[in-house]
């Protein structure tokens, strides 16, 4: 297949300026990441929006969403027209900031959700992810308030009080090994509770990293009723389970957490069968300090944006039609990016990446352009290789290695 390009969009035969021929590979619209933590500002020593990037152009990617759990967090015009422009100068994905809904993420007040939205960073996407928007007022009010730009709240359902303490997925293994669980009900609880809200304000919600068959089961409904509610699974949902926290190893620890192989094939086929939109990677890089110590003390999550794709063709087979949709074009459609998740043909931004479906390839955690290590993949052989990455024309991967 030949692809024309032409001012960093594709054109019919004849009106390029540039032509690229995928040979062999599998040509896929550029991945668009709903659920990426960045970690700058605050925590450049554990990513930074360049090295973050990279990992985003390496593992296919051409958009992704900035998560507003940084240090200050994004929860002013400010900070997110800062992380906008470092993303539009780091120059290899579109990095567009998510909004913190309620300030500091402490779950009081309101945010500046319009400021946010009349901002250069034209934020539509909300969430105090890592902490859930548990007061249900606060909550009505953000649907409310988002409802008038069409925005959505992506909310980290967690009911706190049913989390104190928590360490594991509670069942057979939290009681086997003695660690304080964290029961799928603390989730269910609030997409249901949510779920409602949303239908009573007749706002878009979205529920992060969705993890337990009970969740599916809630969300299934709801499309059914016609609640305008969307979700994601996380590549590590999607193939590992509680079990792995037996090894004591925190690189298994994480938000929500591994829950069981029921859980794992619920997910499977609500995904399948688009009862969940979309995966989206929830890439939490963590510096050593915090992640290489006791179970107890690491903080939670994994790294996930080179991978994903990977683990998607593992769990999904090459079903590309399948992958474009739910690492492409949903998730642009829910973020609002009209620039991105577009089919591969004349009048669509050239964003796109070319995989070699037979490659297979080693996870190396120090081989990844990520600046934390905490990928939980270490030794796996993978399907499917990122060969080239493009974005508006522009290569930003080729032959597998980042070009900035
Ligand atoms: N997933 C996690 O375990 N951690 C995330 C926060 C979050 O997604 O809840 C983080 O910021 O590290
Ligand atoms: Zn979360
Ligand atoms: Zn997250």
């Amino acid at each position: 297949m030949k692809i024309y390009i032409r001012d960093g969009v594709i054109v019919e035969k004849g009106q390029e300026d540039r032509l690229v021929d995928t040979g062999g590979l599998v040509a896929l619209p550029g991945l668009v990441d709903l659920h990426t933590h960045l970690r700058e500002p605050g925590r450049e020593d554990a990513e930074t929006v360049l090295s973050g990037s990279r990992a985003a152009a390496l593992g296919g990617f051409t958009a992704v969403c900035a998560m507003a759990n940084t240090s200050p967090v994004a929860d002013t015009a400010g900070v997110v027209e800062q992380v906008y422009r470092l993303g539009q100068e780091a120059g290899l994905v579109d990095v567009q900031p998510i909004g913190a809904v309620t300030v500091g993420l402490a779950g009081e007040r309101l945010a500046e959700l319009g400021a946010m939205a009349d901002s250069r960073a034209r934020v539509r996407v909300f969430s105090d992810d890592g902490h859930c928007v548990h007061d249900p007022r606060l909550m009505r009010r953000a649907l409310e308030y988002v409802k008038a730009f069409d925005g959505v709240i992506a909310q980290h359902a967690e009911e706190p009080r049913l989390t104190e303490g928590a360490q594991m997925h509670e069942g057979t293994e939290s009681a086997r090994l003695g660690l304080t669980g964290w029961p799928a009900v603390a989730e269910e609880s609030i997409i249901a509770r949510d779920v409602l809200l949303a239908a009573h304000v007749g706002a878009r919600l979205h529920i992060c990293h969705v993890s337990t068959a009970g969740s599916v089961e809630i969300i299934r409904q709801a499309k059914a009723r016609g609640i305008r509610v969307t979700a994601e699974v996380t590549p590590h949902h999607l193939l590992l389970t509680h079990e792995l926290a037996g090894s004591y190893d925190p690189v298994y620890k994480v938000n929500p957490p591994l829950r069981t192989e029921r859980d794992v094939n619920a997910l499977r086929e609500g995904l399948r069968d688009g009862t969940i939109d979309i995966i989206a990677t929830d890439h939490a890089p963590h510096a050593a300090e915090d992640k290489e110590c006791e179970w107890a003390y690491a903080r939670p999550g994994m790294l996930g944006l080179e991978t994903a794709l990977s683990i998607a063709i593992h769990v999904l087979g090459q079903d590309w039609e399948l992958i474009a949709d739910r690492m492409s074009a949903a998730p642009a459609r829910i973020a609002q990016l009209a620039n991105h998740g577009q089919p591969l043909r004349p009048g669509s931004p050239a964003n796109f990446t070319l995989v070699d479906p037979a490659a297979r390839w080693t996870v190396e955690p120090h081989g990844l352009a990520s600046l934390s290590h905490n990928t939980p993949y270490a030794g796996m052989v993978l399907p499917g290789r990122v060969v080239h990455t493009y974005l508006r024309g522009e290569q930003t991967v080729a032959d597998g290695k980042v070009t900035k």
